[in-house]
């Protein structure tokens, strides 16, 4: 388990932050949402029935993961715990060649902490579900498997973390926002998350994103780099897996070596 440098932030993430993120949200109960789960070919089980995973390829090369958290994917323990373990199993599946991540909801891909999950809550509790959230995001940016992100509607902070963690961010068109609001919600950027961001958007425009907290539609994240490509709603999961099928064209293992050489530097940030 990644551990989380919580250091600076204990004091805040004690006193403030539950009581911030109250403020930011309705608290309810409004994560009960129905799980479902499906594969057309083989299971790869993540223990849980929070993403949907399909593998619709005829060489079962690619493999689609469906974040299928009610009403907003936000990112419960349990989900970030089941989204590590399958990433980990593909790693492990020398069938696996890609991964398209996106999600089942028609507006959300992801509203990205729990925030609900905060309240109330001890520093422990507190810590261990950041760690959770951490582990997944560095399993997915450290993954073998060449990832792209099919955002299918608003990327929201964690959200949109997770789609930095993919190698290529492909954004439906629409009303939806993508963007690093942490600041707006009154989290201090984590280093590791600011480094990923440097990473795919580099050093000054990822300062901007990330100090300004603001939340981009599709065109103004295409812009900064927050995503890569900005596509009809229809067309996004055809324009992922074309993209993915060009990315794992390139020999495997060159492939997973350079992208272990290129990401490795990160790490630093990450453990
Ligand atoms: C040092 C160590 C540090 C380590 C810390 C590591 C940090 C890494 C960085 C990550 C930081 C974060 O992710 S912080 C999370 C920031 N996230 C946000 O600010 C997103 C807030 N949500 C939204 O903007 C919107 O909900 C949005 C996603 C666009 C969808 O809008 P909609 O109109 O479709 O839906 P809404 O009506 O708003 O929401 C539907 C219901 O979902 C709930 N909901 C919405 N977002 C939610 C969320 N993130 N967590 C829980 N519940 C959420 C609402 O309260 C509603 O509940 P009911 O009223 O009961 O129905």
């Amino acid at each position: 388990m990644v551990k989380v440098n919580v250091d600076m932030a204990s004091s805040f993430i004690r006193a403030v932050l539950p009581r911030l993120a109250c403020r930011h949200l309705k608290i309810g109960n409004n994560c009960n949402g129905r799980y479902l789960y499906g594969c057309n070919k083989r299971w790869v089980s993540s223990g849980s029935d929070l993403v949907q995973v399909e593998q619709d390829d005829s060489d079962n090369e690619i493999v689609v993961l469906k974040m299928n958290v009610k009403p907003v994917n936000a990112c419960t323990a349990e989900f970030n715990n089941a989204m590590t373990k399958l990433i980990k199993d593909l790693d492990a599946d020398e069938q696996s060649k890609g991964l398209i991540l996106t999600s089942t909801l028609p507006n959300v891909f992801s509203a990205g902490l729990q925030l609900t999950a905060l309240h109330g809550k001890s520093y422990d509790e507190i810590k261990e579900y950041f760690s959770t959230f951490q582990t997944m995001a560095h399993t997915l940016f450290t993954s073998r498997l060449a990832t792209v992100a099919a955002i299918n509607g608003h990327a929201i902070a964690g959200g949109c973390v997770i789609a930095l963690c993919c190698e290529y961010r492909v954004m439906a068109e629409g009303k939806f926002h993508n963007g690093l609001n942490e600041v707006i919600v009154g989290i201090p950027m984590p280093a590791w998350v600011s480094a990923y961001t440097v990473y795919a958007l580099g050093t000054n425009t990822a300062e901007k994103v990330i100090l300004s907290g603001k939340k981009h539609t599709p065109r103004e994240a295409l812009q900064v780099g927050l995503v890569d490509q900005v596509v009809p709603p229809d067309d996004l999961i055809q324009v992922s897996k074309n993209i993915l099928s060009d990315l794992i064209k390139v020999g495997d293992y060159p492939r997973r070596l350079s992208k272990e050489r290129l990401r490795k530097e990160l790490l630093m940030f990450s453990l």
